[in-house]
């Protein structure tokens, strides 16, 4: 081609020439751009603004423990066989040579000691699990506690909350996949409680278990709803509740320059994800760690599963302990209908397991409806000046502990020597009890804290520095409070309660007064009444104390 013939050639052409060729990387952004609009897009959220506090971190713990799950799971999927059949095992772990089992439980063997990293990938995903509902936990009593869950992400609320309960049912099915004695118990334990649902559980446990328990078939199944249904969901659940964090914008603490209509922060690039990025592989490595060292589920000092036995001790993986303590405490009441037993003793923990589930569920619905509060925030209490919630909240862990230690009473009873039926009246009480007390002190607690809130801005800091004035008196010096921590002391709103209104109206006629609006303005008052928050001091309160009158 001659040049001659280059300077004919369309102007744009010409332009891209004289300035020579892109950069490798732009073009590929360049091609990438003209088919999917990624400069849009980047440019709308790449200066996105994040809050930082550390407990904005442990959502991340989540992400990425559920990444890491992912990850070692399609490894196990390469080597693990989820069948029933029975084989006899000729690895190399010797003292079980030669003994029958089914191919999941001789697969499972074979990843912890014949296949390359197979265990240290398997305790991986095992502390990644347990981590990650651990994890779930914490970031629900973050989201509870500060009232991130009111408008508008009470939908996020609840996704989160079914990320919680499948993440518990997928652990459950993956800790039953190895069919070893310990997770066979397990089973046998959730066949005891679907068995004792009215009319139909014979029927339900037959259709679960292609028959008789354990039958031949509930590996397999448990396997896809393991690795293919639930994860499969929960993922779709995770993108969308991450969505739904970008869309809303995250919450922030309040604090000078922070409002409910800016976010505060870091942009998302490059300060955000290189410190998302630096914070995963730190969650990995310390994993990886604890997975190196730590050994969790050694299957092979259980054995296979078989029917006829039980082990001792047998304990299912934390976050399904509550359940464990729900029937282990209950009477074995049982009463005979018609001919047909009725197992309540197992029944009524059946029907309460859920129940102490939802209560997470449907708190954010039940707080709005009693404040009558339909406003969006997006500025984070601190739990003392929300002391009704902060006091159920406890009141619900302190709950969900008092079932653990019923879940692990044998434990309990070993490992302190104490006697298990005395743990078992332990917790029998302490079901009922312990949550109202928990209320009740977290309450005092939270408003003890208001006061000293309040005393603080109005007085200042206690300094512990004692003066000897000069006719004698002794007097403590307290340093007033900077302008930032004034203000965060003070930020927090205080409500009224909701009010029923006049009982007659206008004309002297008594108005009617539905029962649902007496109840909600009796626990508006609960929330926000003359008892429940400390009033904070006033501008001018302020004034006075610190204009010299009676200032320390
Ligand atoms: C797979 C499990 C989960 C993942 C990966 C996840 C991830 C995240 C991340 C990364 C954030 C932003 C950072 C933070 O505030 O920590 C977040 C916020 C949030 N999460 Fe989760 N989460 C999970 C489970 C839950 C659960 C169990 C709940 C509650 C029941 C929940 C409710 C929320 C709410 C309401 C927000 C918004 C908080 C705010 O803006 O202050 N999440 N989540
Ligand atoms: C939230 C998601 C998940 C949780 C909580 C979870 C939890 C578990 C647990 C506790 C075990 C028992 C491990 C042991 O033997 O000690 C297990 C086994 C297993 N999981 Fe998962 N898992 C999850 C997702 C996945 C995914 C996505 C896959 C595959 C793609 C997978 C594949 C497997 C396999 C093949 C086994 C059996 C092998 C073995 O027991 O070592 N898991 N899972």
């Amino acid at each position: 081609m001659s040049t001659n013939e280059n300077t004919t050639a369309t102007s744009a052409a010409g332009a891209d020439r004289s300035r020579g060729k892109a950069p490798a990387g732009e073009r590929v952004a360049d091609w990438a751009d003209g088919r999917l609009g990624i400069y849009s897009l980047a440019k709308a959220n790449m200066r996105k603004i994040f809050p930082d506090h550390w407990s904005f971190m442990l959502g991340e713990v989540c992400l990425y423990t559920f990444l890491i799950i992912i990850i070692t799971g399609v490894y196990l999927t390469l080597f693990f066989h989820p069948s029933m059949n029975e084989v006899e095992y000729h690895g190399s772990y010797v003292p079980l040579q030669g003994q029958l089992m089914s191919e999941a439980f001789n697969s499972t063997m074979h990843i912890s000691f014949d296949v390359r990293g197979g265990l240290l990938i398997r305790q991986i995903h095992h502390w990644a699990a347990l981590i990650f509902l651990a994890g779930m936990f914490v970031h629900m009593m973050r989201v509870f506690f500060t009232g991130a869950f009111r408008k508008p992400r009470e939908v996020n609320w609840l996704f989160g909350f079914l990320l919680f309960v499948l993440g518990m049912f997928t652990g459950f099915t993956g800790y039953s996949l190895p069919d070893d004695l310990l997770s066979g118990t397990g089973v046998r334990f959730m066949e005891g409680a679907v068995l004792s649902v009215p009319i139909v559980g014979t029927y339900l446990s037959f259709f679960l278990f292609g028959g008789e328990f354990p039958g031949g078939d509930f590996v397999a199944r448990f396997y896809s709803v393991h690795i293919l249904l639930l994860p499969g969901i929960m993922l779709g659940l995770v993108v969308a509740h991450l969505i739904l964090v970008f869309y809303h914008k995250h919450t922030q603490y309040a604090g000078p320059g922070k409002t409910n209509n800016n976010v505060v922060g870091m942009p998302l690039l490059p300060v955000y994800m290189a410190k998302a990025g630096g914070f995963f592989f730190l969650v990995f490595g310390v994993i990886a760690i604890i997975s190196a060292i730590a050994t969790i589920n050694p299957i092979w000092t259980m054995g296979p599963y078989r029917p006829d036995q039980v082990s001792t001790g047998a304990q299912p993986d934390w976050y399904m302990g509550f359940s464990e303590g729900l029937i282990r405490v209950m009477p074995g009441w049982e009463i005979n209908l018609w001919g047909h037993t009725l197992v309540l003793g197992v029944f009524i923990p059946l029907v309460v397991f859920p129940l102490v589930l939802v209560a997470i569920a449907v708190y954010p619905f039940i707080e709005s409806w009693v404040t009558g509060d339909k406003r969006e925030h997006h500025i984070l209490d601190r739990p003392r000046n929300a002391p009704t919630r902060t006091a159920f909240g406890v009141a619900w862990i302190t709950w969900y502990m008092v079932l653990l230690i019923g879940g692990g009473n044998d434990l309990w009873a070993t490992h302190f020597h104490l006697s298990i039926n005395s743990i078992t009246w332990f917790v029998r009480i302490a079901f009922f009890v312990a949550p109202v007390i928990a209320f009740v002190v977290t309450k005092r607690i939270c408003l003890g804290l208001q006061r000293r809130d309040r005393d603080k801005v109005l007085h200042g800091r206690e300094t512990g520095i004692i003066k000897r004035l000069p006719h004698g008196e002794f007097i403590e010096v307290h340093e007033p409070l900077s302008q930032e921590q004034l203000h965060t002391l003070t930020a927090h709103e205080q409500y009224v309660p909701a009010q029923i209104g006049p009982a007659v109206d206008e004309n002297g006629v008594k108005r009617k007064i539905k029962g649902s609006a007496k109840l909600r303005a009796k626990l508006s008052k609960a929330y926000y009444g003359e008892d429940n928050q400390i009033p904070k001091p006033t501008v001018e309160e302020y004034k006075e104390i610190t204009s010299g009158h009676g200032h320390h």
